[in-house]
């Protein structure tokens, strides 16, 4: 399936998921697509793993965790952050290494300041490696995060070449 890009999020500085400068980060980028999901590509690296070759699964768990969390954000242009209450995964396939990977995620329902959502790690031929559900509650940016922290550390990273289709 191939998927339109709206827009690029922003990264921040130091998520273990999204951030520029922390060294053990998946450095993943996340896009918005015109059929309101997110679409996540990322490379995950040897100090990742778990066993030899293969994505430890609580980093699987985090960059799911995140593309749901930003799922509401692009529902919500960033005036609604998602906070984790419940994650279920199913581990279905070993992640490789050192390989790009394509991560999906998307709002299943919305019930008062309850949102839950659903996420896929796509391996290179097109198999689901990892399919989590989650449940989140919905917070303001400001009961997360000062605004002092938000103006420094939460930027388009526009160094690349731009996205504009992604293929799953
Ligand atoms: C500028 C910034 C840069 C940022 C930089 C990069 C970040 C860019 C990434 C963005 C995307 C991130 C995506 C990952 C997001 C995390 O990783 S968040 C980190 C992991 N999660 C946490 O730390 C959460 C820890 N837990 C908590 O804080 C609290 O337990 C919670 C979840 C806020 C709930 O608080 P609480 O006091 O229990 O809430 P409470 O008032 O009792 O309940 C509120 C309502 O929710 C319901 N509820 C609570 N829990 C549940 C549940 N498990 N199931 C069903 N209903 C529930 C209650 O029943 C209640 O409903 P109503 O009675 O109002 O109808």
């Amino acid at each position: 399936m191939k998927y339109t890009i709206k827009s690029k999020q922003n990264n921040s500085k130091m998520c273990l998921v999204c951030g520029t400068d922390n060294n053990l980060s998946l450095k993943a980028r996340f896009y918005e697509t015109e059929n309101d999901e997110v679409v996540a590509l990322f490379t995950p690296r040897d100090h990742h793993q778990s066993y030899p070759d293969r994505l430890h699964g609580g980093m699987a768990s985090a960059i799911l965790d995140e593309i749901i969390g930003r799922a509401i954000m692009s529902r919500y242009e960033d005036t609604v952050w998602g906070v984790t209450a419940e994650l279920t995964l199913r581990y279905k396939k070993p992640v490789p290494l050192n390989q790009e990977l394509k991560v999906v995620g998307r709002i299943t329902s919305e019930r008062g300041a309850i949102f839950e959502g659903s996420g896929e790690i796509i391996l290179p031929d097109g198999q689901v490696a990892v399919s989590a559900t989650g449940k989140y509650l919905k917070m303001a940016i400001d009961k997360i995060s000062s605004k002092e922290f938000a103006d420094n550390e939460w930027f388009l990273v526009d160094d690349e070449t731009p996205v504009d289709e992604v293929e799953v």
